[in-house]
């Protein structure tokens, strides 16, 4: 596919990595933007050849994207913000800027931008990148009204998206944003455990990920909360519970518990 040239793109992209892909595609299936509505920073020529593919015109040059566009989409990682000149380019009457960036308060990136700004921050997650991310959405205190609506309609196209307050962020990103990688965690565990009790890597890959999706899938669809879909598995002195009774004397709920805080907490060290 050729890309585009938006002489005013609806959307202006700043770092073209994987979450920005993602939420491109989500919103380019749903027919919420299209390509060529979009343009794209990045420094790589590689990733500026997948936005390429995609049909959004790409540019190496953060602020020569910026210009015209609506809203202005941060998907840089948090360590980079200070070294993004281009934000002195943002209309800060006219532009919105939306921020995927962990950690990053409103207040730093409007100090970047040269003063008050529209800012509103979310935290995705990704499986955005296959229609079920969970992204939550908090406009900073000089964003006016609606001007979520872009960030709701983008993120809400591939998942499930919230409204929260910024001071939730922490948490959200501890839960949500990192969350994915927990279970990737314990997919990894029960693999290894599977060929470890002699079953062939192929086999034991296609258990473990259908018991992880057909459970996720039964946790959303059920009335039924976590304890009570566990209780259902666990027969009275059985396997289930000879499993359980391991994972409570390892404490690995306390762990998970530990691990979240410690999620939050770096989180909020990277609002500086
Ligand atoms: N990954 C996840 O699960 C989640 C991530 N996030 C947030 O999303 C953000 C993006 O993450 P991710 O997509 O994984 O990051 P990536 O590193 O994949 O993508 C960022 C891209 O931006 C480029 N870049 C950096 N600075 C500039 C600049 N000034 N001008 C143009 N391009 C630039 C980088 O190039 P180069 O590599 O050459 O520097 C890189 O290609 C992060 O802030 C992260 O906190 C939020 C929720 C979930
Ligand atoms: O690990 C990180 O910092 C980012 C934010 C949430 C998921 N990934």
């Amino acid at each position: 596919m050729s890309p585009a040239q938006p002489t005013a793109p609806r959307l202006a992209v700043v770092g073209a990595g994987n979450m920005a892909e993602a939420i491109l595609r989500g919103a380019f299936a749903a027919g919420v933007l299209g390509p060529d509505e979009v343009v794209a920073a990045d420094f790589s020529p590689a990733r500026r050849g997948v936005m390429a593919g995609l049909g959004v015109a790409a540019v190496e040059d953060a602020a020569s994207a910026i210009g015209g566009a609506e809203a202005v989409l941060l998907a840089v990682k948090p360590q980079a913000l200070g070294s993004l000149g281009a934000l002195g380019r943002i209309d800060r009457d006219a532009q919105v800027v939306v921020s995927i960036m962990a950690g990053v308060r409103c207040d730093r990136i409007a100090h970047a931008c040269g003063g008050p700004t529209r800012v509103v921050r979310v935290m995705p997650n990704t499986p955005l990148l296959v229609g079920r991310g969970a992204s939550a959405i908090a406009s900073g205190p000089d964003a006016r009204d609606g001007d979520d609506a872009l960030a709701l309609e983008l993120f809400g196209a591939a998942g499930v998206a919230v409204r929260v307050s910024e001071a939730e962020l922490d948490a959200v990103t501890a839960v949500s944003g990192s969350g994915p990688a927990y279970l990737f965690h314990l997919a990894e565990a029960m693999q290894a455990a599977a060929v470890g009790l002699g079953l062939a890597p192929e086999l034991a890959d296609t258990l473990v990920r259908q018991t992880l999706l057909g459970s996720a899938a039964l946790l959303a669809a059920s009335d039924a909360d976590a304890p009570q879909l566990r209780a259902r598995v666990t027969s009275p002195g059985g396997t289930t519970q000879a499993a359980t009774e391991v994972l409570e004397n390892r404490g690995v709920q306390d762990s998970i518990r530990a691990a979240i805080a410690a999620a939050a907490a770096r989180s909020a060290e990277l609002a500086g």
